[in-house]
């Protein structure tokens, strides 16, 4: 593969959803990466990068190609053939957003072969529609802090940088598969416990964005949405809450569907609550991370295109 056939590269952040009450509505974008690689070729090839990526196809039945051919196809162009070398640092399957990263991948492939000028809010409805909700999908297209709402024929989300907040995320070494942690899922809620999850909701989004941490801490916990179902799937979140509370965090949540738990801290108590998580849960990968303020985005040898 000669580095004069590569054409560009895609870079997508990863993301944490729901934050604990904004379930399938808020997300925020996270500096882990699947980073596709793209080159001119006349057959379709993938070639991974990194160890769990070697688990997909390496012919045109990877996702990536899967969704790029069926967006391409959706505007009447055919995909051209291309070799993908891909390389991910978001560990599948953890709530970190990684089948929402190779959808929006999946989307700008199409969008940069076949030159369909797709907007950032084409996008973010293409893949909401795939994911089925926006959260991780909006995070990954837009980057920051996402909030919206998905139907069926249209996506509404806004995108806010968000500052002074720094994210440590505690992950556990096995997958729970996003349909699995859903099927735990109650079938419906009453009027009066809708009106209250929603209110916890919109009072954890108004504290976060103005800065009232401890607020906004206090109302992760009390989400009714989500939360007190999976627990059973995931323990360890009442652990993580019940310690880094104590360590300085100002909020945690299950990341996602799970497994992976989500800290926040106000940027200087950072730190210590790294080393203390890391000596607490020495069996996860405990690893503090930025919020990715960009969203998906192409890269050429020469200069980085935002997308
Ligand atoms: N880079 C990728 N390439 C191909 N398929 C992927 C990729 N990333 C994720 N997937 C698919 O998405 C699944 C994980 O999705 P999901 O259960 O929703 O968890 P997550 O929280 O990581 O999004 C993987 O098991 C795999 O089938
Ligand atoms: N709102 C969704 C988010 C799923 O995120 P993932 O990273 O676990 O795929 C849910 O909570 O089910």
């Amino acid at each position: 593969m000669s580095n004069d056939d590569m054409m560009f590269s895609i870079r997508v952040p990863a993301s944490t959803a729901n934050l604990g009450p904004g379930f399938d509505s808020i997300g925020l974008a996270l500096s882990l990466y699947l980073t596709v690689h793209v080159y001119r070729s006349d057959k379709w090839e993938v070639m991974p990068l990194s160890e769990e990526m070697k688990a997909f196809p390496t012919d045109e039945s990877h996702y990536v190609i899967q969704i790029a051919k069926k967006t391409a196809a959706k505007y009447g162009k055919t995909l051209p053939t291309c070799r993908l070398a891909v390389e991910s640092e978001i560990p599948l399957a953890r709530g970190l957003g990684s089948s929402a990263s190779a959808i929006v991948a999946g989307i700008q492939l199409a969008d940069s072969l076949c030159h369909l000028h797709l907007t950032k809010e084409e996008k973010v409805y293409l893949a909401s529609y795939e994911e089925g909700h926006p959260d991780n999908a909006g995070a990954s297209v837009a980057g920051g802090l996402v909030v919206g709402m998905h139907e069926e024929e249209q996506t509404s989300l806004l995108s806010f940088p968000l500052a002074s907040v720094a994210v440590a995320v505690v992950i556990p070494k096995y997958e729970l598969l996003t349909s699995d942690s859903r099927n735990v899922l109650p079938p419906s809620l009453s009027f009066k416990e809708s009106v209250k999850a929603s209110a916890i909701a919109n009072t954890f989004l108004a504290a976060l964005l103005s800065g009232n941490f401890e607020l906004a801490g206090s109302m992760m916990k009390r989400d009714l949405f989500h939360q007190p179902y999976r627990r059973e799937l995931v323990p360890l979140l009442s652990e993580v809450e019940g310690f880094a509370y104590e360590r300085g965090a100002f909020g945690v949540a299950l990341s996602g569907a799970g497994p992976s738990i989500v800290c926040f801290a106000e940027t200087e108590k950072m730190s210590h609550l790294l080393e203390d998580l890391s000596e607490r849960f020495p069996d996860c990968d405990v690893k503090q991370v930025e919020i990715d303020q960009e969203g998906c985005v192409v890269m050429t040898k020469a200069d980085t295109i935002h997308s």
